[in-house]
């Protein structure tokens, strides 16, 4: 399978992913004077119900925490979307240390981590049938940044414990992933693809522009995750499970905010 190795990586992924070298790959640097502010773009809306948090699974390259998303009930809306998205799942992608970690940039910086929530077009009947049609899906990208301790990310840290290795998760209930999002929801938006295989250019991106804060010793506890093993295989710590930025190739970047 593919992972984030020297054998394995983002620079060989084009071997079985072709889509890796296509016209609107992510993520992007992006570069805040050339993102255009659209007036047209709406507030953002998400709306999502606790109630709907399902579990927390080590996929071997990163964890996730999924959601129901059989009904209406944890929703995205408006900035550039048409139409209603539903919460799936989110994750984070991170460095071994903290100048890296992120998969955006804005103008060169990266973060040192950088939190993906993946919702999919409810005018398609499932995830996957939605997760390769060019408006099929919605991600939204939230920068950590090295500061004060954050206490709505402890209940995900906490439960880290429990899915140590590849494969294994947990229930993980009454979540709101509202709670991970900054006070702002000012953002930029361009049209990109998914940043793992399949790769696909499905994703309308919507990233803010304000970051979360992360401490020191909460990154840490993200480090300590063995991941890319299964049980009883050689441990090994899952770090630097980010793509580096992808050429635009003429796509353009637009900003919610003047
Ligand atoms: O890093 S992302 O681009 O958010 C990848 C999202 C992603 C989400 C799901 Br659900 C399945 C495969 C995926 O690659
Ligand atoms: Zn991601």
């Amino acid at each position: 399978g593919w992972g984030y190795g020297p054998a394995d990586g983002p620079d060989k992924w084009a071997e079985n992913f072709p889509v890796a070298n296509g016209p609107r790959q992510s993520p992007i640097n992006i570069v805040t004077k050339e993102a255009q502010y659209d007036p047209s773009l709406k507030p953002l809306k998400p709306r999502y119900d606790p109630s709907n948090a399902k579990g927390i699974l080590n996929n071997g390259h990163s964890f996730q925490v999924d959601f129901v998303d059989d009904t209406d009930s944890s929703v995205l809306t408006g900035g550039p979307l048409s139409g209603t998205y539903r919460l799936r799942q989110f994750h984070f992608h991170w460095g071994a240390s903290d100048d890296r970690g992120s998969e955006h940039y804005v103008n060169g910086i990266k973060f040192p981590c950088e939190l993906h929530l993946v919702h999919w077009n409810t005018k398609y009947p499932s995830f996957g049938e939605a997760a390769d049609k060019p408006d099929g899906l919605a991600v939204i990208g939230v920068f950590l940044k090295i500061g004060a301790a954050n206490p709505r990310l402890q209940k995900v840290l906490d439960a880290l414990d429990s899915i140590k290795t590849k494969g294994k998760q947990t229930t993980f209930s009454n979540f709101d992933a509202k709670t991970l999002l900054p006070a702002s929801l000012d953002h930029w938006t361009y049209e990109g693809s998914l940043t793992t295989p399949p790769l696909l250019e499905s994703v309308t991106w919507i990233v803010l522009k304000e970051p979360i804060s992360v401490s020191p010793a909460q990154m840490q506890r993200l480090k300590g995750l063995l991941l890319f093993t299964g049980d009883g295989e050689t441990p090994c710590c899952m770090v630097d499970n980010f793509r580096p930025p992808q050429l635009l190739k003429g796509r353009h970047v637009r900003a919610s905010f003047k």
